[in-house]
């Protein structure tokens, strides 16, 4: 089921994360090891509060850990000034957030374009490129339209046409379906599922749509600041009780019906909201 991956990509070696507030210490990550291969796909998973998005952030080098150390393709990024960073972050990590983040007086071609020119691409090149990664997302129609004028299904597709744009090999997805309907989130999650198996990316996704489990290689599920444990995805095992819980009536996932149970796994991609 699983499938067999490429080198190691991301290395996370007893990373923690303490936030002050005030008095208060938060620590957000106890200590934290992780190895993702080449071309996986990889959700993490976990209750609000339990450090998924602090964990994306250190991968990503959005944040720097209190303790421990990331690996991207091996390179320590807590050695890299911050002129190197930037060139890791636009050049090897395509990023998808809940909320699009995309540029509202931009057309969606100025949006996908903006990291090529940051890298230093010639403008009539990148548009170019820009319009064949719109067509790739399915809205070669629609480049000229600014982000107030698509919905936030489209807004989300230029948000992953963007995430392309340099040709990544690791795209990180904070909780890419978290403000979508159920329909628009499938179509998000089968595009991203698309992108990783027919161009090798890897896809690193936190999240708390349960949708996301029918595509991911590998869960990894995050408790309390710590990985609780990481399961392959013929090793998982969803029923309407609760993920890995024992339950009367077990159903596959992706039975729209188990979402319809209150107290079975949110399918609806609404629970993502709280992110
Ligand atoms: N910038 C910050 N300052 C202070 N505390 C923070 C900060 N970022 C995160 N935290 C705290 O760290 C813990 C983990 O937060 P994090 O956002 O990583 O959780 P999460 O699993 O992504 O939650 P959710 O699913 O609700 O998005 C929480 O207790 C949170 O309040």
């Amino acid at each position: 089921m699983t499938r067999k991956t490429g080198h190691t990509i991301v290395r996370v070696l007893g990373v923690t994360k303490s936030f002050r507030m005030g008095k208060v210490e938060v620590r957000a990550l106890k200590g934290v090891d992780l190895e993702i291969f080449a071309g996986e796909y990889i959700s993490i998973m976990g209750p609000s509060g339990s450090g998924k998005s602090t964990l994306f952030n250190m991968i990503g080098g959005l944040d720097k850990p209190s303790d421990g150390k990331v690996f991207i393709d091996e390179v320590d990024i807590s050695q890299l000034d911050a002129y190197e960073l930037a060139w890791l972050r636009n050049r090897k990590i395509g990023y998808i957030f809940q909320t699009f983040n995309l540029i509202p007086v931009m057309t969606a071609l100025e949006n996908v374009t903006l990291p090529m020119t940051f890298a230093g691409m010639n403008s009539e090149v990148a548009a170019d490129k820009g319009i064949e990664l719109l067509k790739l997302v399915g809205l070669g129609e629609r480049f000229q339209h600014k982000p107030l004028e698509l919905s936030g299904g489209q807004q989300q597709r230029v948000a992953v046409a963007r995430s392309l744009a340099n040709d990544p090999a690791i795209i990180l997805a904070d909780e890419p379906t978290g403000n979508l309907d159920l329909k628009t989130g499938e179509e998000i999650i089968d595009l991203l599922k698309t992108l990783s198996h027919d161009r090798g990316v890897t896809v690193i996704s936190a999240t708390h749509d349960y949708k996301m489990l029918n595509v991911s290689d590998r869960v990894v599920w995050i408790r309390d600041g710590r990985v609780d444990k990481v399961e392959h995805r013929a090793e998982l095992d969803i029923t309407v009780g609760g993920i890995g819980m024992e339950s009367q009536e077990a159903r596959p996932v992706g039975d729209q019906t188990a979402g319809s149970q209150s107290t079975g796994p949110n399918t609806t991609g609404e629970e993502g909201a709280g992110a």
